[in-house]
């Protein structure tokens, strides 16, 4: 691993690095917060996964969760919303599609299948490593913006007693009924829409072994409400699954970090009741 960044902030410390991995077959940065609590303990830590567009440094930038997560003792790994560095057709098109908007997938499709990994990245590789470099422990939650809630939500969903809890900043929560999540699932995965199902939250819903509580924040004033995110898909998936969502709909609010800063702090509390009960 190699250190590229290490800024002091909210009495802790931001660190980036740049690494190899066998997931992606390449290098990926990621960046990690690590509060104060963590000179002298292993502390929890949340799992950050970015939106479309997105590197690790969105959030680190914009969120303005450093000091609300040194006063909780949680430590923050936020990594890159896709494979960098390769040149397939199509990747550099657009802003939904290939570089900077990896799905937290496991991708099928060549040339893709061969690095398009995230779903590995994020839940198995990265966790293994930052835990074995860090003082951070087992005790793992995940979130996540849009493209990363929906990353969070199948992450959690898929991996019952992974993560102590989970929550989402305006998710794509339903990604086979949605334009962004047909592009990129039939770039990734094929044609078969069967095949799709496995990667979608609100498919998963219904046969989740674990029960963990959903949070999630969702703004009104979100322009890409109806179209992509559906809110309302979640709530119906979950409503006949009866498992529990908390869906706030937040008066006024858009798509950007401005939102995600506003009701951060809330979802700090929330994972580190989790993470420390
Ligand atoms: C920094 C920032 O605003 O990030 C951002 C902007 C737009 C989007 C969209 C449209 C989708 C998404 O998944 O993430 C995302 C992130």
């Amino acid at each position: 691993m190699e250190l590229l960044s290490s800024t002091k902030v909210s009495g802790g410390w931001l660190k980036r690095y740049r690494h190899e991995s066998l997931s992606v077959k390449g290098d990926m940065v990621f960046a990690i917060f690590l509060p104060p609590q963590a000179e002298s303990i292993k502390v929890p830590v949340l799992y950050w996964l970015s939106g479309l567009t997105c590197t690790d440094e969105n959030f680190s930038q914009k969120a303005g969760a450093f000091n609300k997560a040194a006063e909780l003792g949680l430590a923050i790994v936020m990594p890159d919303t896709s494979p960098r560095g390769t040149d397939y057709p199509g990747e550099h098109e657009s802003y939904d599609f290939g570089s900077g908007a990896g799905f937290y997938l496991n991708a099928t499709v060549e040339p893709y299948g061969h690095t398009y990994n995230m779903y590995d990245y994020v839940v198995q590789e990265l966790p293994t490593l930052v835990e074995e470099h860090f003082p951070i422990s087992d005790k793992r939650s995940i979130s996540g913006h849009s493209m990363g809630g929906h990353g969070a939500l199948i992450c959690a969903l898929k991996n019952p007693g992974r993560y102590q809890s989970v929550s989402a900043f305006a998710p794509i929560t339903n990604p086979t009924q949605c334009p962004w999540g047909e592009k990129a699932f039939t770039g990734y995965l094929g044609e078969n829409r069967e095949t799709w199902k496995a990667w979608d939250a609100c498919e998963l819903i219904a046969t989740a072994e674990e029960r963990l509580p959903l949070l999630v924040d969702q703004g009104e004033a979100d322009g890409f409400l109806e179209e992509q995110l559906k809110p309302e898909a979640l709530e119906q998936a979950c409503a006949k699954a009866g498992h529990e969502v908390t869906l706030r709909r937040q008066s006024g609010y858009d798509h950007s970090y401005y939102f995600i800063s506003s009701f951060i702090a809330d979802h700090l509390e929330h994972h580190a009741a989790a993470l420390t009960s």
